[in-house]
């Protein structure tokens, strides 16, 4: 006989191991979680679902699902400059498979200690596979990062390598063919993106606005550009490629992989050229690539040009659901 729902939800969530949070007050097991948060903190919240054969191959390793939903989750997080406290998840699945629910939860408390984030509460409903993660997290009053405050002459960074989950999924599919050594590597990028916390929490007064790469870097600066009033300018010569997607692809697939292949989860934001040397030190101190690929001018919307001027035209700028 297949377990019930509360039988599940007890053996395969509510027993989860949670990082200790001063925050969460209660969790699992009422109608409600209840939180206090400081007077001086704002509640970062977002949420985000994953549906299978939309955002991940409904195949994959339960665990490295969960993973993956709850790094993209909380790469919103990241982008605002917060630290993560708790999450919910809202769980749809066709039948209960024990393996994969026991799969699915090792691979979720992984994430959850290592984003030091507990899970509060949820729904576990059946119907085709998806998952939506509601995260929350804490910044200092007035100390988020936005997409509204590019200003004219700010430089455009981005955290990481750009591309890598794209040219995974192309891989995955049988569009794109890539050496036995580096295969790991992409599917480490593809599902276990990592959520660039450290460098949100650190830019709260250096950047003048930041967003997570999910839909594609022309995309998502377009997203800055226009909330911010400017334009911006990307120089295709100064993405960072990482050496395997580089053997994996010719220039030009790396370079769209890049600009409108969506599925990162780094950082882009936007600061002030005196900023520069702060940011080097800041990418030394905690270990993740900053690279300098553009410019924020007047108008609107997002160019891409080469190291010689010529600009790119681009027939996608980032995934469109609809
Ligand atoms: N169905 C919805 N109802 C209300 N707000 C929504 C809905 N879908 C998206 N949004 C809001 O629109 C904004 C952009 O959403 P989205 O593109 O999903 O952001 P992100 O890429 O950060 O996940 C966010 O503020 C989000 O909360
Ligand atoms: C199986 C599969 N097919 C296609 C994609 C590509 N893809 C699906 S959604 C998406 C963009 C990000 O998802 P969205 O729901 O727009 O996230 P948000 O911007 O709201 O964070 C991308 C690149 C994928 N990740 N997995
Ligand atoms: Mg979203």
């Amino acid at each position: 006989m297949s377990l019930s729902e509360f039988s599940l939800i007890e053996r395969y969530f509510t027993a989860l191991e949670q990082p200790a949070s001063p925050y969460v007050d209660f969790a699992i097991g009422d109608d409600c979680c209840l939180l206090s948060i400081p007077d001086d903190m704002q509640l970062a919240q977002s949420i985000d679902t994953l549906n299978a054969n939309v955002h991940f191959p409904a195949e994959a390793n339960a665990d490295l699902i969960a993973q993956r939903a709850l790094a993209v989750s909380i790469s919103d997080l990241a982008a605002m400059g917060a630290s993560p406290v708790a999450f919910s998840l809202a769980i749809s699945m066709p039948q209960v498979s024990e393996p994969w629910l026991a799969d699915f939860s090792r691979g979720l408390q992984q994430a959850a200690q290592h984003y030091a984030i507990a899970l509060i509460g949820g729904d576990t409903t059946k119907g085709p596979l998806s998952l939506t993660v509601h995260v929350q997290g804490v910044v200092a009053k007035g100390k988020a990062l936005q997409r509204h405050g590019a200003a004219l002459g700010d430089c455009v960074f981005v955290t990481g390598s750009l591309g890598d989950a794209a040219a995974a999924l192309a891989f995955m599919q049988g569009q794109l063919s890539v050496a036995k050594s580096a295969q790991q590597f992409f599917k480490q990028r593809y599902y276990q993106p990592s959520a660039r916390i450290a460098v949100g929490q650190s830019l709260n007064d250096i950047a003048t606005a930041a967003i997570d790469v999910s839909d594609g870097l022309v995309a998502d600066l377009g997203h800055i550009a226009k909330r911010s009033g400017v334009a911006a300018v990307v120089n295709v010569d100064k993405l960072p490629l990482s050496a395997e997607l580089q053997a994996a692809s010719s220039p030009e697939q790396a370079r769209r992989y890049a600009l409108s292949g969506g599925d990162d989860y780094e950082l882009c934001f936007t600061a002030p050229a005196s900023m520069r040397e702060q940011l080097l030190e800041l990418s030394e101190l905690i270990d993740v690539a900053i690279t300098e690929v553009g410019t924020i001018v007047a108008g609107s919307g997002v160019r891409c040009v080469d190291g010689r001027g010529s600009e790119l035209q681009l027939s996608q700028t980032g995934y469109q659901h609809f």
